[in-house]
């Protein structure tokens, strides 16, 4: 991780976040009105070689900021930098393998190189591992070890522990440069876990590849990450070296990580409170429901989109400001 964040080292920085800022639209495009973001004023650099775990309550923002690093979510190409490209408008840094993002849609589909394949349809596992061109055969060979996976299993008879393997050997097939994951081993034994945890090292530690790992099962990761970001209601808290974690606290990683999430449980708690003696409500004013806003033909425009399948774009205009310069503006799924 970039010094700015208590780290240091010399490799190169391959993850900038600049101040990001990002609402999801409502149906019209627009965040609703009063809408606060999901995410506010994140910044946070990572270097090539760094294993970041992202913790977090849920719906602190984990999954939206793995989506947005992916690609899968616009925000302004200065607020991330993926190894110095934009991740959401240079479509060539995932379809190239370099930035891949395994995430919570993979229990239906497989996402490779920009293709999405249906994971539950009569084929074999080794048709699907096989079938895609242009794979190093030794690093094809070692994922199916590691993962331990039977090129027999027809898709649509796997369990969902089984297919889960299969969908993780594809997603890890090329050589990644950055490596998004949201919670992708919930359906692995043991085993299959550890084994997984220790190659993703491996390739950090030989090949330089960064990873930034969403979960909240601590279960073999004491000394996996080598750097913890702590996020809380979009905000970043805490984004330091494994070892300084360590200094802080003298409670095992989970343990310190549920301490983090107690108190800051326990501070949301006095401030409802607060607002309730106050006589205000318990939570902040509800945000308006989504509702097309502006003139039928400014309508018109915000459903432009950039090519992409139709039924998932929802346009994510940040403002009226940008209005006529939106027709790439989209949210990929
Ligand atoms: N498509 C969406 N439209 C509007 N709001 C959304 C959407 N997806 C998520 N949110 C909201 O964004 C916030 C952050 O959600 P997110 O899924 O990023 O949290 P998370 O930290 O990954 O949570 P979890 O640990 O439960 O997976 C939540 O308040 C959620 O309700």
């Amino acid at each position: 991780m970039a010094e700015q964040n208590g780290g240091g080292g010399g490799a190169a920085v391959v993850v900038e976040v600049n101040n990001l800022r990002f609402t999801y639209p409502g149906i019209d495009g627009h965040p609703p009105p009063g809408s606060k973001p999901i995410i506010d004023d994140l910044s946070l650099s990572l270097r090539a070689g760094d294993r970041c775990l992202l913790v977090g309550s849920n719906g602190a923002g984990k999954t939206t900021i793995l989506k947005i690093l992916g690609g899968k979510h616009m925000v302004e190409p200065e607020m991330v930098r993926v190894l110095g490209r934009s991740a959401f408008h240079d479509t060539a840094l995932t379809s190239s393998g370099d930035l891949s993002y395994l995430g919570g849609e993979w229990r239906r589909d497989v996402a490779f190189a920009g293709f999405e394949v249906t994971i539950q349809m009569d084929i074999s596992a080794q048709k699907m591992i096989y079938g895609v061109s242009g794979i190093d055969p030794g690093r094809r060979e070692e994922l199916i070890k590691v993962l331990d996976i039977d090129l027999s299993w027809r898709m649509h008879k796997a369990s969902d522990g089984q297919r889960r393997r299969v969908q993780i050997c594809m997603g890890l097939l090329r050589p990644f440069k950055v490596l998004l994951l949201d919670e992708i081993t919930i359906d692995l034994d043991v085993l299959a876990r550890a084994n997984l945890l220790r190659y993703l090292k491996k390739e950090c530690v030989e090949r330089g590849a960064t990873i930034i790992y969403a979960t909240h099962i601590f279960d073999g990761l004491e000394d996996w990450p080598s750097h913890i970001v702590y996020v809380a209601h979009g905000k970043l808290q805490l984004a330091l070296p494994l070892g300084k974690v360590k200094e802080m606290s003298n409670l095992s990683l989970m343990r310190t990580v549920e301490s983090w999430l107690r108190k800051e449980r326990d501070e949301d708690r006095k401030r409802r409170r607060e607002r309730q003696e106050n006589g205000l409500p318990e939570h902040d004013k509800p945000v308006e429901g989504s509702r097309v806003v502006g003139d039928p033909a400014r309508r018109a425009v915000q459903v432009m989109n950039n090519g992409w399948d139709a039924g998932r774009l929802h346009s994510t205009i940040a403002g009226e400001e940008n209005f006529f310069f939106s027709s790439n503006r989209v949210l990929r799924q």
